[in-house]
Parts: structure tokens; C-alpha cells; sequence
């Protein structure tokens, strides 16, 4: 008879879980595994709200398997490693994103591109190798494959590094194999929430000039004076939309509802590129017209490698690159995600999981 999900993991951990799709989480006794050989434990004491964990718990992209813990950008302490386990001790500083787990035989794997393995076990919502479905990081303890786990930098924060573990990767990659990373170039950012504004400071610290492009007028002061971005367009102003028309190299659309592209797409320079991040519930509209007509190019963009991870954090780490974030406690989780739904953060809600002992 196969093995019960209580005899697979027979250690229990506090956490916070929807259970349906009205938004809200409430805490939860869960089972985590025992420490395998080549497992990294970690004591999680923060971790990022990305607004795929809205997206998931609301159930709006139609994949949520209740009850759902979310969590992927998960900054802790390490509290015991298997015997395989080389890279990592008891007491290190580490993180762990979107990924917990993929097959490591496919060509995105064998390329170290394991964020486009088909087999990818995600860290929340997914099937894991063992059958049983994977709890994130709204968390007092995870349990991850070392090949998955992340260190962090000295000097790096664990609660303003936590957000680079999703958003920071994100907005890095596309920049990295999409040339968008080279002094002097001119990149628009669509959205100036957890992506968008870790999407600001990496562009700034690649030399770039930077235009944001929002929804939100009254974000414009910090956009420019704090973030340090060149220009701010309104996207509900013609007259500025104009004005940027066909002057950007690049854009990338970290935006979380959806829209219209082709105002956006005629801000590209001929030839320009357009990376989609942004997971809206409701398809992007486009026309044929607003690609073909200046030879431009749409792609996507999918976190990014466990190497490019690293590498990410470690490029943050000496250039002082960190989130803007509003730590919450655990009994304010719910507050934090109707004020996302609404845009009302600046610019990432971290969680100090440590209260979850509390709270539950
Ligand atoms: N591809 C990938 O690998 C990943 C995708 N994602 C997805 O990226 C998106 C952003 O995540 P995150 O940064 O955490 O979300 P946030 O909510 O923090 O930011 C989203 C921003 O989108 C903008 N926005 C909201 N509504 C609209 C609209 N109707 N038109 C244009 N812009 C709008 C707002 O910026 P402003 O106020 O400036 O307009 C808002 O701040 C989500 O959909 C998430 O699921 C996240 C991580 C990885
Ligand atoms: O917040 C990160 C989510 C990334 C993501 C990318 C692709 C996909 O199919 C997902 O379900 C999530
Ligand atoms: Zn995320
Ligand atoms: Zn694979």
C-alpha cells in the first residue's frame, strides 16, 4: 500500500493557506519531509508577496489546488543538510524561489535552463516528485532539493533580498539574453510594483536610461528622485504616450492586468523588444499591425535559471541592489494582499514568518 502523505512527511510545520478563492489565508498545521540526502531544512524567516500568490490563491489562472501556501521568495536559516549535502551548512544564509524541483534529464535542464523544464515542480501549488502537492514559503520551515536552494551574499539582507528570489530573477533575465543590459540603451518598464521597480534599479545599475511607463500619476515623484529612473509616462496620457512613441530599445512588461498592447508597442523603437512578464487573468489584446510594422519582437520570460539565480543575487549584492518592501506580520497577511490587489504597496509586502509561531 502506498505510504500515507503523513508517513512521507512526518514533520509538521506552521503555515498560512487559502482554501478557497476568496483571497485570504489562514494559518495551518502542515507536514513537511524529513531531511533527504541531498535536502537543505531551512528555518524560513521571510518571505516576499509576489502577486502570483494573489493570482494562485484567487484562483484566476484556474490552477489552484487548495488548500494553496504560497510563498516563493523565501529568505532563511539553514537547520540541517542530508549527506550529499556539500555546499551548504547548518546556519547559512539562503533563499529559495519559484522552483523546487524539475527533472534534470530534458535539454532545458541539461542546458542549466531549468526554468523551461516541462517537468518543473514549482515551490507552491505543484505535484512534487513524491506525489504530494508543494507548500511555499508562507512558512515557519521548507525542506528543498540543494540543487534549488540559494545563497545568499554577505551584506545581503535576508528581508529585502527575499524579493529578488521571484522579482529580482524575473526582471534579470530578460535583460541578460535579451541585450537590455548595455549602457546607454533605452528601456521602458510597464508597471511599477515588486518587479517593476527591482526592474528600475537593475536597469540603472546596467547604465541604462530608464523610462517607467504607469498607470499610477501619483508614483512619479519616487519613481524619478528615489528609484532613479530617467522619465515617467502616464499610459493614460496621450500627449506623453505620443512623446515616447518609437524611442525605446526595449520594454519590459511587468504588469499584472490586462491590456491593450499596441499603445505600448508603438514606444518601441523599429526592431524593438517587448518581454512579457506580467500573468494577467484576462488574455493581452494585439493586433498583427503593431508587431509587423516596425519589424518588432514580443516574447516571454519565465523566472530564471538556479545559476542565473545566484548569479543575480551576488550582482545585487555589490551593487547594493535590494527591494523596497513593507514587512508585515503574520496576522497582517490578508491586509497586505487586499492592499496588492488594489496597488497599494511600495513596493513588495515581505513577511516576518517568524510570527507565524504566534499567530497560529
Ligand atoms: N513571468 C514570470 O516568471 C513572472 C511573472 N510574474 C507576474 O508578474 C506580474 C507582476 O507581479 P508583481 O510585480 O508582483 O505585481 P505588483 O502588483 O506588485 O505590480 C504590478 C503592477 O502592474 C501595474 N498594473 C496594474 N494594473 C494595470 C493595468 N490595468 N494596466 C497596466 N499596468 C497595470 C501596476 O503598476 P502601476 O501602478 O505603475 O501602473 C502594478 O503595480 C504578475 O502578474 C505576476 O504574476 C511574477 C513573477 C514571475
Ligand atoms: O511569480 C512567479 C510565477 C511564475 C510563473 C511562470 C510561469 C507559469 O506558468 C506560472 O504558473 C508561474
Ligand atoms: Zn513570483
Ligand atoms: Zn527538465
Amino acid at each position: 500500500m502506498a505510504p500515507t502523505e503523513a508517513e512521507q512527511h512526518p514533520r509538521m510545520a506552521l503555515a498560512l493557506a487559502a482554501h478557497d478563492a476568496s483571497g485570504r489565508v489562514t494559518p495551518i498545521r502542515i507536514s513537511r519531509r524529513d531531511t533527504g540526502d541531498d535536502d537543505v531544512s531551512i528555518q524560513v524567516l521571510y518571505c516576499g508577496i509576489c502577486h502570483s500568490d494573489l493570482h494562485t490563491v484567487k484562483n484566476e489562472w484556474r490552477t489552484a489546488i487548495y488548500p494553496v501556501v504560497p510563498g516563493h521568495e523565501i529568505a532563511g536559516l539553514v537547520t540541517e543538510v542530508g549527506k550529499n549535502v556539500t555546499k551548504f551548512s547548518v546556519g547559512d544564509k539562503v533563499g529559495v524561489g519559484c522552483m523546487a524541483n524539475t527533472c534534470q534529464s530534458c535539454e532545458s535542464c541539461e542546458e542549466g535552463l531549468e526554468n523551461y523544464c516541462s517537468k518543473i515542480t514549482f515551490t507552491y501549488n505543484s505535484h512534487d516528485r513524491d506525489g504530494t502537492i508543494t507548500y511555499g514559503g508562507y512558512s515557519d520551515m521548507v525542506v528543498v532539493n540543494q540543487r534549488f536552494v540559494i545563497r545568499f551574499p554577505e551584506g545581503m539582507p535576508l528581508d529585502k533580498g527575499a524579493p529578488l528570489l521571484c522579482a529580482g530573477i524575473t526582471v534579470y533575465t530578460p535583460m541578460k539574453y535579451h541585450g537590455l543590459n548595455q549602457p546607454g540603451k533605452h528601456i521602458g518598464i510597464i508597471g511599477l510594483g515588486g518587479l517593476g521597480h527591482v526592474a528600475v534599479k537593475f536597469a540603472k545599475a546596467f547604465g541604462m536610461r530608464v523610462t517607467v511607463i504607469s498607470t499610477s500619476p501619483e508614483k512619479r515623484e519616487e519613481a524619478v528622485e528615489k528609484l532613479g529612473a530617467d522619465a515617467f509616462v502616464v499610459s493614460s496620457d496621450a500627449s506623453q504616450m505620443k512623446a515616447a512613441k518609437g524611442t525605446m530599445h526595449g520594454i519590459i512588461n511587468t504588469a499584472s492586468a490586462s491590456m491593450s498592447m499596441y499603445p505600448y508597442l508603438a514606444l518601441l523603437k523599429p526592431q524593438g523588444k517587448m518581454i512579457l512578464l506580467g500573468l494577467p487573468e484576462k488574455p493581452l489584446q494585439i493586433s498583427a499591425f503593431s508587431l509587423v510594422s516596425g519589424g518588432k519582437t514580443m516574447a516571454g520570460s519565465c523566472m530564471g535559471s538556479i545559476r542565473d539565480t545566484q548569479e543575480m543575487m551576488d550582482f545585487a549584492a555589490k551593487h547594493e541592489l535590494t527591494a523596497d518592501i513593507e514587512v508585515v506580520d503574520a496576522e497582517d497577511v490578508n491586509d497586505a494582499l487586499e492592499r496588492l490587489a488594489k496597488g497599494d504597496v511600495r513596493y513588495r509586502f515581505v513577511i516576518d514568518v517568524g510570527n507565524i509561531i504566534v499567530a497560529a
